[in-house]
């Protein structure tokens, strides 16, 4: 046997949040996404506009398949020739099905990279008990399959330095006599307080969704500055806020802090969605759309940075991160390149963005 710097893998699984694909689909995948959540039924109603406004169909599957092709091509550089694949949490294609197909197919170990760099119940531990939940069906089925995962990268090179140059490109194009008028907004999902104190380990105060996001943020403020030569003053905001009014999520919305910015007197808002790895709804209509309504309202100008999606540098970047978590799996001693200290495990330790229930999940210690 023909070893491979893959082994011991034989697949390997894009974890994806999933999107419906037609207008018949919405209101189901709306009720997928939010079983139990108690998310009020009119932000359904405004939310499934959103859908409906885009005949239906979200762009999330379609930007998986993309990077599925493009980590496939990558491996393939590196010499590695294994099946790639795109599995849902919450759509079609679902994550039981890909790894069914791809057991069918002779595979038996499957490294899983997740489209979110994140630390948090919804971005990293969800996705590790959607594992845990298909891993148990598939076994019921006589199909038996290890499962692991790549650390979460938010301050890995390939993903932090794509993000901050694609923001020093946008800035760079800016007139340089707006640039003492402009301000840069680094946007992130919302997600609610009682999730952002339960992100990162119970004994780990440093490792938290939004301090991943603040170490991200300094980066890119850092290589803006150190391409256009002056400074340009930031701050970090939120987007898709949803749940009650009377539960608290991490503030402030983007819109309120264009708000703010504009009663200030700045001219040009550049606006990094360093929280999301590619252009899916919450930033063609909660950035594209709303934001970008509100920015015309108050007279500013919004430069939207473009989210990483299948730059090769964070494709190449993924792939670094499936050859790592092979070598670990072999025992072997891994570098571990990071921009900031941060996580740096791909064995969740027990109790990392623990949720409210308790389930199994799969990549922990
Ligand atoms: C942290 C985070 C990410 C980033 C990490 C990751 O990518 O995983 C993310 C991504 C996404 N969220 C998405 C869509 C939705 N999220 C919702 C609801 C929620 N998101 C939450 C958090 C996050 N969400 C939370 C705490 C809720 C409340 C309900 C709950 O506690 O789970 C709802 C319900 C309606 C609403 O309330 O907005 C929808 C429709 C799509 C698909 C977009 C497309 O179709 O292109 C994507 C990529
Ligand atoms: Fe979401």
């Amino acid at each position: 046997m023909t070893s491979h710097p893959c082994d011991p893998y034989d697949a390997v699984l894009v974890l994806s949040f999933g999107g419906p694909e037609r207008p018949e689909d919405v209101l189901p995948f709306l009720r997928q996404v939010t079983a139990g959540r108690g998310i009020p039924d009119e932000r359904l109603a405004v939310v499934g506009q959103h859908y409906y406004d885009r005949g239906g169909r979200s762009p999330v599957n379609d930007l998986g398949r993309a990077l599925v092709a493009a980590l496939h091509d990558e491996l393939g550089r590196l010499g590695v020739d294994l099946p790639v694949a795109l599995g849902n949490r919450n759509w079609s294609p679902w994550l039981v099905d890909t790894l069914r197909t791809l057991h069918d197919a002779g595979a038996r170990r499957v490294v899983t990279v997740v489209t979110s760099a994140f630390s948090s119940y919804s971005s990293c531990r969800q996705y590790r008990e959607n594992l845990a939940d298909a891993v148990s069906e598939l076994a019921a089925e006589g199909r038996v399959l290890d499962v692991d995962k790549v650390r979460v990268y938010a301050t890995h090179p390939g993903f932090a330095r794509t993000m901050a140059s694609l923001t020093a490109d946008t800035a760079a194009a800016l007139p340089r006599e707006v640039l003492p008028s402009t301000r840069l907004v680094h946007v992130t999902h919302s997600i609610p307080q009682w999730m952002q104190d339960s992100s990162g380990p119970a004994d780990a105060p440093d490792v938290s969704y939004r301090h991943q996001h603040e170490q991200l943020a300094a980066l890119v403020d850092g290589t803006v500055e150190e391409r256009i030569g002056v400074p340009v003053p930031s701050s970090l905001a939120y987007c898709s806020r949803s749940g009650p009014p009377s539960q608290p999520w991490l503030e402030p919305d983007i819109n309120d802090q264009l708000e703010v910015l504009a009663a200030e007197g700045v001219s040009d808002v550049l606006v990094a969605p360093i929280g999301f790895v590619s252009d899916h709804m919450e930033v063609v209509y909660d950035l594209d759309t709303e934001a970008m309504a509100t920015a015309e309202r108050l007279g500013l100008r919004l430069h939207r940075v473009p989210t990483v999606g299948t730059h090769p540098d964070f494709v190449a970047g993924l792939a670094d991160l499936v050859l790592e978590r092979a070598a670990q799996s072999r025992g072997e001693e891994v570098e571990r390149p990071a921009v900031a200290p941060g996580p740096l495990w791909s064995t969740c330790p027990p109790g990392c963005c623990r949720g409210r229930s308790g389930r199994p999940a799969l990549c922990g210690g």
